[in-house]
């Protein structure tokens, strides 16, 4: 069990260089000192780790999930000239563009959307600078960092992405670490094992969540927001892992590698 322990701080790659795309920068350095006894549990964001652990290590616990949903900081409607909307996510593009390309903004001129890197201070920054129009984060990453004042709008149109919102511990197999959220825990299985079934990985334009109804709720689309598949199922057993390998055959069934293939290789 966890109690008493020492904290040790790990600066990661991610943490050193922000304009790096792959999520697995923040993760792969405390894998590293996990298998090297270093440490003996890593926290994690739980959306920037792979569905493919590596030999030996093992997901072993959560927090109870924040907001999963993402956040519009700033407005999609600009008056004579399309917003420009800034988001650094392959997901939050894909679907927003396709969004754009439905003709959802209300009023306005419609929006584009535009690729912002940095971190959150850095991308509110350019906000408040009027570079972009508006910028899309995470909910919970905006709220733990106490800047959900920025928040506009809460986006339930986008999908999030699998884990978002979840602190979740990893540690070598074996290690028992008496801290698990069980709704956060089925939530987290159930939409890890889908973009898993996918195929899909950091740079896909996937969303995967299990909503507080037990639905599992999938998106997956073409970065330019042309082509993309959204499937929901019920849980009726109480495996939320084999819900999630349904949804992505389905997903599948319907064409979804095409559009997978296309993220991972833009
Ligand atoms: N890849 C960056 C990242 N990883 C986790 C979060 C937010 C917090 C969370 O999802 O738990 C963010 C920032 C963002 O997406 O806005």
């Amino acid at each position: 069990a966890l109690g008493g322990g020492e904290i040790v701080t790990i600066t990661t790659t991610g943490d050193r260089n922000r304009a790096l795309a792959d999520k697995a920068k923040w993760v792969t350095e405390l894998e590293r000192a996990l298998a090297d006894g270093e440490i003996d549990v890593a926290v994690h964001s739980a959306k920037d780790v792979p569905t493919t652990l590596p030999d030996g290590l093992e997901l072993v616990g959560c927090l109870p999930r924040e907001d999963p949903r993402d956040a519009l900081c700033g407005t999609l409607s600009v008056a004579g000239r399309p917003a420009r909307v800034g988001t650094a996510s392959l997901r939050r593009a894909a679907q927003l563009r396709a969004l754009a390309g439905a003709g959802a903004a209300d009023g306005g001129d419609g929006f584009e959307v535009v690729e912002i890197r940095g971190n959150v201070d850095t991308r509110l920054a350019k906000l408040a600078a009027g570079d972009v129009d508006a910028v899309v984060l995470a909910n919970a990453g905006l709220r733990r960092l106490g800047r959900d004042e920025s928040i506009t709008e809460l986006l339930d149109a986008l999908v999030p992405a699998a884990g978002q919102g979840t602190v979740v511990l990893e540690a070598r197999a074996g290690t028992v670490v008496d801290l698990r959220d069980e709704p956060t825990w089925r939530a987290l299985t159930a939409e890890r094992a889908c973009v898993h079934a996918l195929g899909a990985d950091c740079s896909s334009a996937v969303g995967a969540h299990l909503r507080p109804d037990d639905t599992l709720v999938a998106w997956v689309g073409a970065p330019d927001g042309s082509a993309w598949l959204r499937d929901e199922l019920r849980m009726t057993g109480t495996d939320p892992a084999a819900l999630g390998v349904a949804v992505a055959e389905r997903l599948l069934a319907a064409g979804a590698a095409e559009l997978i293939y296309a993220g991972s290789n833009p």
